[in-house]
C-alpha cells in the first residue's frame, strides 16, 4: 500500500504510463491538482510551434506558497522543513515550515528593499547552509529569477554567469567550507565583478551572509563602488516581510547554468507551473514520498539534484529535506551518510554513484553501516553520472533496500526513466535506469533523427517534443541557441546528448555520450573549456582533452599538449602550471591533474583531432587507426609520450602569466 495518494499515479506503471500518453492534456490537469494555484490553469499545454510550448497557459501560482505557506495553513506548521546538518562546522538545526515561512518572507522583504522585482534576476553564490534555500524561496516569493552557481567554481566562471544573466543582486556568504581548507568567496566574488567590468556590470547590491568559520565580512568591500555591499543582517533590518506574489505558470523561476560542448554554458531557464506539477507528480509517483516523510539528497544546492530533490520537490510535497554540508567520506568517515540516514529518521538517499564509491573505497564492507539503524529507509536514488553494476551490487546487497539508478539531466529537471517506487515496484536490471516517465517519450534515432527504437539497437537517445511540465522550455537570452543547442539536430526531437538502447523489456540503457561533455563526479564538464585553458599558456601550441575512465570519479579529464616550436619545459613545471591555470579559470572541480606532452597530436587529413582514438588507447581499449589520420607514426609517438605523463598534484601556489 503506497503511502501517498496522487491523482495521476494511479496504477500500475503501464496503466499510468498509457493514459499520460492517451490523454495527455487529461493526465497532466488531473497531476495540477496536487498544486495550489491563484488561478487555475483550463488547459494543460499550449503548443505555439514545434519548438515553443508552455504548460498551464493562464494558470497563475507562486512556487514559494507551494513550498511553504500551503503547509502552514494545513496545519503542518511546526513539521520539520529543513534539517541542516554541518559535518564541518557540527551545526544541526530543525527548522519548521512555520520558521522558514518567515524567514523566507524577510529576506524577500530584503531583496525588494534592494530594489529587486519580478522577472529581476538574483545569483546566489552560498554554501551548503540554510540561507541557500531561504535565498532561493525568498526570489520565488517574490517572482525574481534565481541563478545558484555551485561554490567550487572560480570567478572567471562566476563572471560567465553574471554576464550573462545580468544579476540585480548577488547573494552570498563570506565562504564555503571544504576539508581542511576554507574558500573565501567574497575575493572571488569581487573579481568577478571586476571581469565583468566593475560597475558596468549591473550588480547593484551583494549582500553577504558573515559566516564564523571563514574570513571576510560586507564591511571589508564598503570602499568598492561597483556594488553596494551589505551584511544578510543589515539588508534585514526593518524590511517589511514579503507575501507570495502571484505569476503565470511561465514565469521563470530559475535560471540555472550547465556545460555544453562549445562556447559559454548554457542557461537553462526553468518555468513556475510546469516545474511545480511535474516534480509534485515525481515526488509521488517515483519517490513515493509525502508529509511525514524525510529525504537526504546528498549533492549541492548549485546542481539541478539540489534545485529539485533539496529545496523545490521536498518542500512541495510538504515533508522534510536535509541539507548536509560535508562529504561522504573524511568528515569525518566513511560512515556520514548512514549517521544522517539514522539521525533523522530518512526514507530516502539520493545522491551519486561516485559518493558510493567513494564509500566503497573507504569501507568496502560497510562495517560503518553497522553502527546505524537505518530501519527507516526504505530506497536510494542514484543520478548525475552512469552507474557501475559493480558499485550497484554492493550497495544494493549491502543496504538491501532498493536502489534505483535513475537518468535525467540538468535540462529535463526531473527523471526521464525511472523504477517508479511509487507507483509499483518494478524488476530492477543492474545498468539500467529502468523505463521512461510520463511525458518523456524517449526514441532512439540514427544520425539523421530515424526513429530506429528498437531491442538492443543503440543509438542517439531523443526524447519526442513537446518534453514533459518541468523540462526547459529555453536557453537564457537565446531561444536560437535553445533550438541550435537540442532541437535542430532531429527535428520533433530533444536531443539529449546521451548514447544508449532499450532491450526488449523497454528498459533503458544509457551507455554514454555522443559530445565532448565529460562527467567528472558527477559535475558536468566541457573538455572544450578546459581545452581554451590549456591554450592560455605561454608554451602551448595546441591541445586535446579527452575525458578517460576513472575508479573513483567516472571520468577524469586528462589533457594532451604540444608545444610551440623550440619551447623548452620541465614536464613537471608545466603539468603544475597548466593545473593551476584550471583551478584558476575553472575551478577546483574539473579535477584536473593528468598532462601529457606530445610531439604532435594525432588527426585527420582535415585537421580534426582523433578524440576517440586517443580515449580508447588510455583507457587500453580495442582501437583502429582511421584510414583518414594524416601520419599514422604520431600514434606510436603519443603511445611512448604516455609513459611519461605527469599526475600533478592539486595547487593553487603557482601563478602562471595567460598568454
Ligand atoms: C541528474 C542531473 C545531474 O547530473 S545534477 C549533478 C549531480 N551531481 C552531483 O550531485 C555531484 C556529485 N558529486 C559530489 O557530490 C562530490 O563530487 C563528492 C562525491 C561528494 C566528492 O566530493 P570531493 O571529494 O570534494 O571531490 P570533487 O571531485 O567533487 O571535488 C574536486 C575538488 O573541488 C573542490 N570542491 C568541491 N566542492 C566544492 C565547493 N562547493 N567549493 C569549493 N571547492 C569545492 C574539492 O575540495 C576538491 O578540491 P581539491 O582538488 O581536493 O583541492
Amino acid at each position: 500500500m503506497l503511502n501517498h495518494a496522487h491523482p495521476a499515479a494511479q496504477g500500475s506503471y503501464r496503466e499510468v504510463w498509457d493514459r499520460s500518453q492517451d490523454d495527455r492534456a487529461g493526465f497532466w490537469l488531473e497531476a495540477a491538482e496536487a498544486v495550489e494555484w491563484v488561478v487555475a490553469p483550463k488547459d494543460a499545454i499550449e503548443e505555439r510551434s514545434l519548438t515553443e510550448w508552455r504548460w498551464f497557459p493562464g494558470g497563475e501560482l507562486n512556487m514559494s506558497a507551494n513550498a511553504l505557506d500551503r503547509h502552514v495553513d494545513a496545519g503542518r506548521g511546526d513539521n520539520a522543513a529543513l534539517i541542516y546538518d554541518s559535518a564541518m562546522t557540527g551545526t544541526r538545526a530543525s527548522i519548521s515550515y512555520s520558521e522558514l515561512r518567515d524567514r523566507v518572507a524577510r529576506f524577500a522583504g530584503a531583496l525588494r528593499a534592494q530594489g529587486v522585482e519580478a522577472g529581476d534576476r538574483v545569483l546566489i553564490y552560498l554554501p551548503m547552509t540554510p540561507e541557500a534555500v531561504t535565498a532561493m524561496l525568498a526570489c520565488a516569493r517574490i517572482g525574481a529569477i534565481h541563478s545558484v552557481v555551485f561554490g567550487g567554481f572560480a570567478a572567471s566562471e562566476l563572471a560567465v554567469r553574471i554576464q550573462d544573466a545580468k544579476p540585480k543582486v548577488i547573494v552570498t556568504a563570506s565562504g564555503g567550507l571544504e576539508p581542511n581548507r576554507a574558500v573565501e568567496y567574497l575575493p572571488l566574488v569581487q573579481r568577478a565583478i571586476e571581469i565583468c567590468g566593475g560597475a558596468a556590470a549591473g550588480v547593484q547590491a551583494v549582500i553577504v551572509r558573515d559566516r564564523d568559520a571563514v574570513p571576510g565580512s560586507a564591511a571589508d568591500y564598503a570602499s568598492e563602488t561597483s556594488a553596494r555591499w551589505i551584511d544578510w543582517d543589515d539588508a534585514e533590518h526593518d524590511v517589511t516581510p514579503a507575501d507570495p506574489v502571484a505569476l503565470p505558470s511561465d514565469h521563470p523561476l530559475y535560471i540555472l547554468y550547465t556545460s555544453g560542448t562549445t562556447g559559454n554554458p548554457k542557461g537553462v531557464v526553468r518555468d513556475t507551473g510546469g516545474y511545480a506539477v511535474g516534480l509534485s507528480w515525481a515526488m509521488r509517483g517515483i519517490y513515493d514520498f509525502g508529509p511525514g516523510d524525510t529525504i537526504f539528497t546528498a549533492s549541492d544546492v548549485g546542481w539541478v539534484v539540489g534545485h529539485s530533490f533539496i529545496v523545490y520537490g521536498p518542500l512541495l510535497a510538504g515533508g522534510t529535506t536535509v541539507l548536509y554540508e560535508g562529504k561522504p567520506v573524511g568528515t569525518p568517515d566513511a560512515g556520514a551518510f548512514w549517521r544522517i540516514l539514522s539521525s533523522y529518521g530518512a526514507k530516502i538517499l539520493s545522491t551519486a554513484p561516485t559518493a558510493l564509491r567513494a564509500i566503497k573505497r573507504e569501507d568496502p564492507e560497510l562495517r560503518e553501516l553497522t553502527k546505524y539503524d537505518l530501519s527507516s529507509l526504505k530506497a536510494v536514488y542514484l543520478a548525475g553520472e552512469r552507474m557501475d553494476p559493480e558499485t550497484w551490487h554492493w550497495i544494493n546487497d549491502g543496504l538491501g533496500v532498493p536502489v534505483v539508478d535513475h537518468w535525467w539531466q540538468t535540462e529535463t529537471g526531473w527523471p526521464i526513466c525511472a523504477n517508479p517506487l511509487g507507483i509499483e515496484q518494478l524488476q530492477t536490471k543492474a545498468g539500467s535506469t529502468t523505463v521512461p516517465m510520463p511525458g518523456f517519450e524517449v526514441c532512439i534515432v540514427d544520425a539523421d533523427g530515424n526513429d530506429i527504437t528498437a531491442p538492443g539497437v543503440e543509438g542517439n537517445i531523443a526524447i519526442r517534443l513537446p518534453l514533459a511540465p518541468g523540462a526547459l522550455l529555453d536557453i537564457w537570452g537565446g531561444h536560437e541557441r535553445f533550438i541550435s543547442s537540442y532541437l535542430a539536430a532531429f527535428p520533433g526531437y530533444y536531443a539529449s546528448g546521451d548514447a544508449g538502447h532499450f532491450d526488449e523489456d523497454g528498459y533503458l540503457f544509457v551507455m554514454g555520450r555522443t559530445d565532448d561533455v565529460i562527467n567528472v563526479a558527477g559535475h558536468r564538464l566541457s573538455t572544450g573549456s578546459l581545452e581554451e585553458v590549456l591554450t592560455m599558456h605561454p608554451a602551448v601550441a595546441e591541445c586535446a582533452v579527452i575525458g578517460v575512465h576513472d575508479e573513483l570519479k567516472g571520468q577524469h579529464a586528462a589533457g594532451f599538449v604540444a608545444l610551440k616550436h623550440g619551447e623548452q619545459v620541465h614536464r613537471e613545471e608545466l603539468a603544475a602550471e597548466l593545473v593551476s591555470l584550471v583551478r584558476e579559470h575553472v575551478g577546483p572541480v574539473a579535477a584536473f591533474r593528468d598532462v601529457t606532452i606530445v610531439e604532435r597530436l594525432p588527426k585527420t587529413r582535415s585537421g580534426k583531432i582523433l578524440r576517440k582514438t586517443i580515449r580508447q588507447i588510455v583507457d587500453g581499449e580495442p582501437y583502429k587507426i582511421p584510414a583518414t589520420i594524416e601520419d599514422p607514426s604520431v600514434i606510436d609517438a603519443l603511445i611512448e609520450a604516455l609513459g611519461r605523463t605527469v599526475h600533478a598534484p592539486a595547487t593553487t601556489q603557482i601563478q602562471v602569466a595567460a598568454g
